[in-house]
């Protein structure tokens, strides 16, 4: 699988796959300041939870050898580094996370020689980069025997490598199934509007050799109805104490045909999705994006000149709808105010 994101650093420069431009077209934007690194994640050229985070991790260390470069003080200009890059995208809390793992090893290190203050945040940078792509070979691991054997596997959305630093979340636990020879179907959404199952998805699986079968995204209801689907499994952006979960805009819509068909829907998410702070997804802010998304296709205007456009980006899942949670620590089940909190305090 192409690689998401990679760090030179012999020229402190992170280079980010362009994912607006896949499956067609594959190409690397260079990053060497905190600023181009916020960009990136704003216009999705890195997309996906854990891929922001790890991306946000290489910015600050942009933003710290900026910081050694200019007069101001470090202090100050780390501040307005965490900031720029926090401001970037308001929904995936692994952003928030990797920033705030960053921010306690720069303040550990700051009275430190510049130079070792400078190495401990690239190394923080680094470990965070490596633990997601182990983390998700543990959940990948953990979710395997979930998916139904011979059965059909419905996710939406891009929870794969190019959403994190490598083999994915659901699509993790969908790599680990079939490695595990559970011989699943898998049906890929097209997730309108920036087609992440379409393009993504779809790209991932087949460079796996991973059969999978695309679908627009109201085709749902019907193959359910038709008993196609036996599984559903997804990524997640936010999950609240009580186990309501952000995710692409539509997963609750597929979490409630779901319901109404029985079909058990699965969450795949490290424990650095999970935000214990807030008790319940009415407080998970949902980013609203630019209207051309839904009204342009790679630059087409497809729809009618001046008509009113909503483009929420995400929404939220209550737990009631969620049968279990895979994490990289181990499967929480419901009641996941308990089960969660158990978890993410779990060595
Ligand atoms: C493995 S997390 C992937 C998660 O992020 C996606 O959103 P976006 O493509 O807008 O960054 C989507 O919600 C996926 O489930």
């Amino acid at each position: 699988m192409t690689e998401t994101l990679r760090f030179d650093s012999s020229s402190s420069e992170l280079h980010l796959l362009d994912q607006r431009i896949l499956p067609h077209q594959t190409a690397y934007i260079r990053c060497r300041t905190h600023g181009e690194v916020a960009d990136a994640i704003t216009t999705m050229v890195v997309r996906g939870a854990p891929a922001i985070g790890v991306a946000a991790a290489y910015g600050v260390y942009l933003g710290a050898l900026e910081a050694l470069k200019n007069q101001e003080s470090i202090s100050h200009t780390m501040e307005q580094v965490f900031a720029l890059l926090a401001a970037s995208r308001p929904t995936a809390v692994n952003l928030f996370w990797a920033i705030e793992k960053m921010r306690r090893v720069s303040e550990r290190h700051m009275t430190a020689d510049p130079q070792i203050w400078r190495q401990a945040l690239l190394e923080e940078a680094l470990r965070i980069h490596a633990d997601d792509v182990e983390s998700n070979r543990r959940m990948g691991a953990y979710g395997a025997p979930l998916l139904p054997a011979g059965g059909g596997v419905l996710t939406h959305c891009n929870a794969g490598a190019l959403a994190t630093a490598g083999y994915g979340t659901a699509l993790g636990v969908i790599r680990s199934a079939v490695s595990a020879g559970r011989g699943i179907q898998v049906y890929a959404t097209e997730t309108r509007p920036f087609l992440q199952g379409a393009r993504l998805t779809a790209f991932e699986l087949l460079q796996d050799n991973i059969p999978v079968t695309l679908l627009c995204d109201n085709m749902v209801g019907s193959l359910m109805a038709q008993g196609k689907i036996q599984a559903v499994v997804v990524g997640a952006d936010r999950i609240a104490a009580n186990g309501d979960t952000a995710n692409k805009i539509g997963t609750y819509t597929i979490a409630i045909v779901a319901k109404e068909h029985g079909i058990p829907v699965y969450i795949a998410a490290p424990c650095s999705t999970i935000d214990l702070q807030i008790a319940s997804g009415d407080q998970i802010v949902i980013e609203q994006r630019d209207p051309a998304e839904v009204t342009h296709l790679q630059g087409h205007h497809i729809a009618a000149a001046g008509v009113q456009v909503e483009n929420p980006s995400f929404d939220v899942t209550p737990a009631r709808f969620i049968s279990a949670i895979i994490t990289d620590k181990g499967v929480a089940y419901p009641p996941y105010r308990e089960t969660l909190a158990q978890l993410v305090g779990s060595d």
